[in-house]
C-alpha cells in the first residue's frame, strides 16, 4: 500500500481521518492543501509527513516557476517556513523542508525552470528513499524477533505512516515474511486512535494477525506473560537516545522494564536529531483537547471540565532495550553508541 502519490503536478494522500470506514483519498494542489493536511492529521507519521513536505515544496516550485529568480527564491523560502508550521514534534518534517532548502542553495546559479526540476526530482528521491530505507530497517530488526513472538506496538508505524512498508510494522512485516509466526497486540492508541484504525486496517490487510487493546490493558497482558517483545516507532531521537514518539509509549517502555521485556525503537536515521542532547529539549506538541473530550463526534467528558491533549511523550533511552535503524542497530543507546552509528 502506497499512501503518498505523485502524479507529478499534485500530491494524492489517503485520508487517514476516514480510516477504516473509507479509503479515500485526497488530492493535494497547493502549498496550503498539504499543509491543512499535515496539520489535520489527514496524513500522519513522522516519515510520511517528511515525504509529505518535500512535495508540498515541489508543489509551491512548480506554482512560482514563471517568477525571476529572486521572487522565486523567496516564495520557497515562504513555503517552507508555512510547512515547517504545521507539526512541531517529528523531526522528519525538518529534516525533509532543510533538505528541499539545500537543493536551493546548490542550484542558486541555475535557471528557475531548472531549480524547480531538481526540487521536483528531490521530493521524489526522499519517497524513494524512504521505501528502501524501512525496507533496511526491516532486515536489521529481523534478528530480535523470535518465532511464535508475541509483539506489542503503538500508534501506526506502517505504510500509513511512512511512504511504504513502515519502521517498527516494517520489522513485523519482515518477520512475517521470513515465514515466523507472529501476533501483534495493536494498543488503541487514545486519542486518535492509529492503532485501532490504521495499525490493525494494516495488518489485517496484510493477513497479520493482530488483536486490538485499549492503552490500559497492556500492563495486565505483560504481567499475565503474553507478550514477548515491544517495538513502536519514532517522532524523534536525540543524541543520546531518548526518544519522542506517540503519547503513551513511555508507559510502555515503563512497563516493559518492570517485566523484563524487550523494548525496541525502529526509525530512519532522518528520526535521529543529533542537534539535540537530550529528550528535555524536544517540543512536545499540544493538540486541542476537544480531540480528547470527544470520541466519534460525540462528548464524552461532562460540560466545563478540561482536558489535556500532549500529543507525545519522551522514553529516556535507558528503557530502550535497542534501536533499530537502517543503517545498524544501537542496542543499550547512549551518546556514546549513538555517534558511533552516525560515524560508521
Ligand atoms: C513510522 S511512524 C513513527 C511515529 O511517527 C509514530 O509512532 C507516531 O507517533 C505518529 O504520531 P502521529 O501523531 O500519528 O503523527
Amino acid at each position: 500500500m502506497r499512501p503518498i502519490r505523485w502524479d507529478g503536478k499534485q500530491l494524492l494522500l489517503i485520508d487517514q481521518l476516514r480510516l477504516p470506514e473509507d479509503l479515500t483519498w485526497i488530492t493535494c494542489k497547493t502549498v496550503e492543501d498539504v499543509a491543512e493536511a499535515i496539520e489535520k492529521m489527514k496524513v500522519r507519521g513522522a516519515p510520511a509527513i517528511g515525504a509529505t513536505a518535500a512535495y508540498g515544496v515541489a508543489i509551491g516550485a512548480l506554482a512560482n516557476v514563471e517568477k525571476n529568480k529572486q521572487e522565486f527564491q523567496s516564495a520557497i523560502e515562504k513555503v517552507c517556513d508555512r510547512l515547517a508550521k504545521t507539526r512541531p514534534t517529528a523531526v522528519n518534517l525538518f529534516w525533509a523542508i532543510n533538505r528541499m532548502r539545500s537543493v536551493l542553495s546548490r542550484h542558486e546559479n541555475d535557471d528557475v525552470p531548472k531549480i524547480v526540476e531538481q526540487l521536483v526530482k528531490e521530493a521524489e528521491a526522499i519517497a524513494e528513499e524512504d521505501v528502501r530505507i524501512n525496507q533496511s530497517i526491516g532486515r536489521n530488526g529481523l534478528p530480535y524477533v523470535p518465532d511464535h513472538a508475541r509483539i506489542l506496538t503503538h500508534c501506526n508505524t506502517g505504510s500509513l505512516a511512512t511512504v511504504e512498508f513502515g519502521t517498527a510494522l516494517g520489522v513485523v512485516r519482515t518477520a512475517h515474511a521470513a515465514g515466523k509466526s507472529v501476533h501483534v497486540y495493536a494498543d488503541e492508541t487514545r486519542p486518535y486512535l492509529q492503532g485501532a484504525r490504521l495499525t490493525a486496517f494494516e495488518l489485517s490487510h496484510d493477513g497479520i494477525p493482530v488483536t486490538v487493546i485499549t492503552d490500559s490493558m497492556a500492563g495486565h497482558l505483560m504481567k499475565t506473560g503474553n507478550i514477548d517483545l515491544v517495538i513502536v516507532g519514532a517522532d524523534r531521537i536525540t543524541a543520546n537516545g531518548d526518544t519522542a514518539n506517540k503519547i503513551g509509549t513511555y508507559s510502555l517502555a515503563v512497563l516493559a522494564n518492570y517485566h523484563d521485556i524487550p523494548f525496541y525503537v525502529a526509525a530512519p536515521l532522518s528520526t535521529i536529531d543529533f542537534g539535540l542532547a537530550s529528550g528535555d529539549q524536544i517540543v512536545i506538541e499540544e493538540r486541542s483537547a476537544e480531540e480528547v473530550a470527544m470520541i466519534a463526534g460525540k462528548r464524552i467528558i461532562p460540560q466545563g471540565v478540561t482536558a489535556l491533549h500532549p500529543a507525545f511523550d519522551v522514553t529516556p533511552h535507558e528503557l530502550i532495550t535497542a534501536i533499530i535503524t537502517e543503517k545498524g542497530v544501537v542496542e543499550k543507546p547512549n551518546t556514546e553508541r549513538m555517534l558511533q552509528l552516525k560515524q560508521q
